[in-house]
């Protein structure tokens, strides 16, 4: 095969690789996170090939750590710029606590979320590739990871509120790298990437090893689809566990006494770790034997606060998690919001704009009390109506923007539904 013809493969592979995570929808603002390595300055100029880059926003963060940074983020300036691409860079300050790279991931994170929601972000491109999959597997194999643990990294997942997509998930760096030479294109190698003191760089090289015994690539993937196999079958039944045993009642969950008994079973820990990620509405990991003693002391009847989420014991053996208690936390509510959350007084008048999934349900509140809409495109409230200029997002879900005014007495709020897709369980 010709170089060209291998290279315009390569980018088509991409396009549809992008397209297929399902992040892409016709006047969505698509962000990059590019450092001005290999794999990021690929992914820019293949997005910019699949996607309208007026489209696209490209941000690169400097951690201030390596003097490097500042001719790699240059190198991303030029090439943003000649792809017609706006491209925005970030700072980043270390307060020296923590392991540096955990703090520098953390703080990068933290300072593209905040980009991302000021910009009007839909969904941010991560450049991870088929190699760090297999690197985050092994990684993980380390630590004794659960199921969830194995699965490693997710095509599209929801970060604080943030779609997250990884487009380059079925790419090798290699082929990655060989595309850009034949498109003479530049990039950046971080000498960081070759030291052997940070775990994902010794992951790399332990891999190297682990081929000679045939641990192949292919094998390792195939493992990590079994293993997202398990989750989704493990994410229904937690499901239809929530069904049974939890509910909602003013806006708290209400946990019933069976529905604390984590110690034997995937599917109540599993529903805990997403009751609290949804309440306090960014993303909640845990190891589930902290978990477990948490919730173990609340059975004794005291009360627990986990990732600031307020855990109160309730007489008859149950629990309720308080939501009020979590709202000042200053995370962007992916779902399950109220308009006074989002900063929306109730009395103003609002829209609604974007697709409305499963699980958020609009609510009507007027003198006659409160009513359900099943379906918002045919509320009857008067105030709800299209329009095109959003200006509060929700992950890729709902839009929403006051407007100045209220006529007739009405005011609205947006409820997810706890038992459906909005409390993240079915993702
Ligand atoms: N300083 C940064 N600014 C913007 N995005 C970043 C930065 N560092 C990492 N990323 C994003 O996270 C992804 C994975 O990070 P990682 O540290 O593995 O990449 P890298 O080796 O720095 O660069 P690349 O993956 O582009 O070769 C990058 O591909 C990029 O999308």
């Amino acid at each position: 095969m010709s170089v060209t013809k291998a290279s315009a493969d390569l980018a088509e592979q991409f396009s549809r690789a992008l397209h297929e995570l399902g992040v892409v929808k016709p006047q969505s603002v698509i962000g990059l996170a590019v450092s001005g390595g290999g794999d990021s300055i690929a992914m820019m100029h293949m997005a910019a090939r699949a996607v309208d880059p007026k489209r696209l926003r490209a941000v690169s963060v400097d951690h201030g750590l390596r003097p490097e940074a500042s001719t790699e983020i240059a190198l991303v300036v030029g090439q943003a710029q000649e792809l017609g691409i706006a491209h925005t860079a970030l700072g980043w300050d270390w307060d020296r606590k923590g392991n540096l790279q955990g703090a520098a991931r953390q703080g990068r994170w933290a300072a593209m979320h905040d980009w991302a929601a000021q910009t009007g972000i839909d969904a941010l491109l991560i450049g991870h590739t088929e190699d760090d999959q297999l690197e985050t597997l092994l990684m993980r194999l380390a630590r004794g990871s659960g199921i969830d643990g194995l699965t490693a990294m997710a095509r599209v997942d929801l970060r604080d509120g943030l779609r997250v997509g990884r487009p380059l998930l079925g790419f090798a760096r290699d082929a990655l790298r060989d595309w850009l030479r034949a498109e003479q294109i530049g990039w950046c190698d971080d000498p960081s990437n070759d030291d052997p003191r940070f775990d994902r760089v010794r992951a790399r090289q332990m891999y190297a090893q682990l081929e000679t015994l045939g641990l192949t690539r292919k094998r390792l993937l195939q493992t990590i689809d079994h293993m997202q196999a398990a989750q989704r079958s493990l994410r229904v039944a937690a499901r239809d566990f929530a069904r049974l045993h939890v509910r909602q009642d003013a806006g708290d969950l209400i946990f019933d006494p069976v529905a604390l008994d984590l110690s034997k079973d995937d599917a109540p820990r599993r529903v805990m770790a997403a009751a609290i990620s949804w309440v306090a509405s960014r993303t909640y990991k845990p190891r589930f034997e902290s978990l477990i003693a948490r919730v173990e002391q609340l059975r004794k009847g005291q009360k627990v606060t986990l990732a600031g989420c307020v855990l109160l014991p309730l007489r008859g053996g149950g629990a309720r998690i308080l939501r009020e208690a979590a709202a000042t936390l200053p995370y962007t509510r992916p779902t399950g919001c109220t308009l006074a959350s989002m900063g929306i007084r109730w009395d103003q008048r609002w829209h609604l704009d974007g697709p409305v999934k499963d699980g958020l349900r609009v609510q009507a509140l007027g003198d006659a009390g409160l009513r359900d809409c099943p379906d918002w495109r045919q509320c009857a409230m008067p105030q709800v109506s299209l329009l095109a200029s959003p200006s509060v997002w929700l992950g890729d879900r709902l839009i929403a923007a006051p407007l100045a005014g209220l006529s007739n007495g009405w005011s609205a709020q947006i409820v997810a539904d706890f038992h459906s897709g909005a409390f993240g369980i079915e993702d």
